[in-house]
């Protein structure tokens, strides 16, 4: 990774992980549903989706600043949907971001209702935005692009189609409709909110949007390319999950070699839609190779 992404990686975490615990400050909430929310939210994480968020509104010339509060909302739905993922009733996973997961720690049914409460306040906190940068009509397409991203058209739906596809093997575009939706969604939602935030052209948006879809499958056939090949302590959760849960796979359907040839397929796609947008696309596009390459 080279020295200017690492330090906007590590630039953006910490701001992210900073404003996150403060936005539940002075909030009535019971002590441990609370407690169970943080857990997850502080467990690490690459934060990849506020990364993205972010980079897009400093790519249009844009501070920053302006999309932290939105990017801690997406973090805070990607979080909801990791919890409610591995309980059992889903994937039945012990172990994320390299820490018991959270019903592990708090029980089935807090950690249900710590996901049910991530995932509304995140809109809470949308809407409660007070920025003079940030107008009434902007929130309202935040709602709306992040809400279709999370609900049934979108994150839900690909979740449930995963689910309906285990222990059968499915075509390639069963695979990509599942990939897109489950996973490619929610961070469109982050690249498209920065862009709404920047008060980008529809132009742009529209190219950002064909760019983010790219990305996203990029980002899924990694993911599982590294249950395959990856490093246990490095993605903190065993590798080989998907085979133990009789999940279709992009190695699964195309071999190894046929999954890395499909991430570079769409990596190409990815950068040609990125080019089209009238913004500095430096950052992006060492954000979609960091993607391709990275180790967990
Ligand atoms: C509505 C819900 C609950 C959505 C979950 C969405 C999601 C991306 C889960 C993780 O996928 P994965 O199982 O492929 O990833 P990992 O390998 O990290 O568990
Ligand atoms: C969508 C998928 C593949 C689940 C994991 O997402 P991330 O790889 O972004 O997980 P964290 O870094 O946030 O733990």
């Amino acid at each position: 990774m080279n020295a200017e992404l690492t330090s906007f990686l590590t630039e953006t975490k910490e701001q992210v992980e900073k404003r996150l615990p403060q936005v539940f400050e002075n909030l009535s909430i019971p002590e441990t549903l609370v407690e169970a929310m943080i857990y997850s939210l502080n467990a690490g994480g690459k934060r990849i989706r506020p990364a993205l968020l972010l980079g897009t509104i400093q790519s249009f010339g844009k501070p920053m600043e302006s999309g932290l509060d939105v990017a801690c909302a997406i973090e805070m739905i990607h979080t909801y949907s990791l919890i409610h993922d591995d309980l059992p009733a889903m994937d039945d996973d012990d172990m994320r971001r390299g820490k018991p997961t959270n019903h592990k720690v708090y029980g089935e049914a807090l950690a249900i209702l710590a996901g049910d409460a991530l995932l509304t306040y995140s809109f809470e906190l949308i809407t409660q935005l007070d920025r003079e940068d940030i107008s009434t009509e902007q929130k309202l397409l935040l709602v709306q692009e992040i809400s279709k991203a999370a609900g049934p058209e979108g994150m839900v739906g690909g979740q449930v189609a995963d689910i309906e596809g285990e222990n059968r093997s499915l075509s390639l575009d069963e695979l990509v409709y599942i990939h897109q939706h489950k996973t490619g969604d929610l961070l469109t939602a982050a690249i498209v909110s920065g862009a709404i935030i920047a008060g980008a052209s529809k132009d742009d948006i529209a190219n950002l949007r064909m760019f983010a879809k790219e990305l996203g499958l990029m980002f899924q056939i990694k993911d599982d390319i590294l249950d395959v090949e990856g490093d246990q302590d490095l993605i903190g959760k065993p590798i080989g999950s998907d085979d133990g849960n009789n999940k279709s796979t992009y190695p699964n359907l195309l071999g190894l070699e046929g999954a890395k040839k499909k991430l570079n397929e769409h990596m190409s796609n990815a950068k040609e839609y990125l080019y089209k947008v009238k913004m500095n696309h430096g950052l992006l596009l060492t954000l979609t190779n960091y993607v391709a390459e990275r180790d967990h």
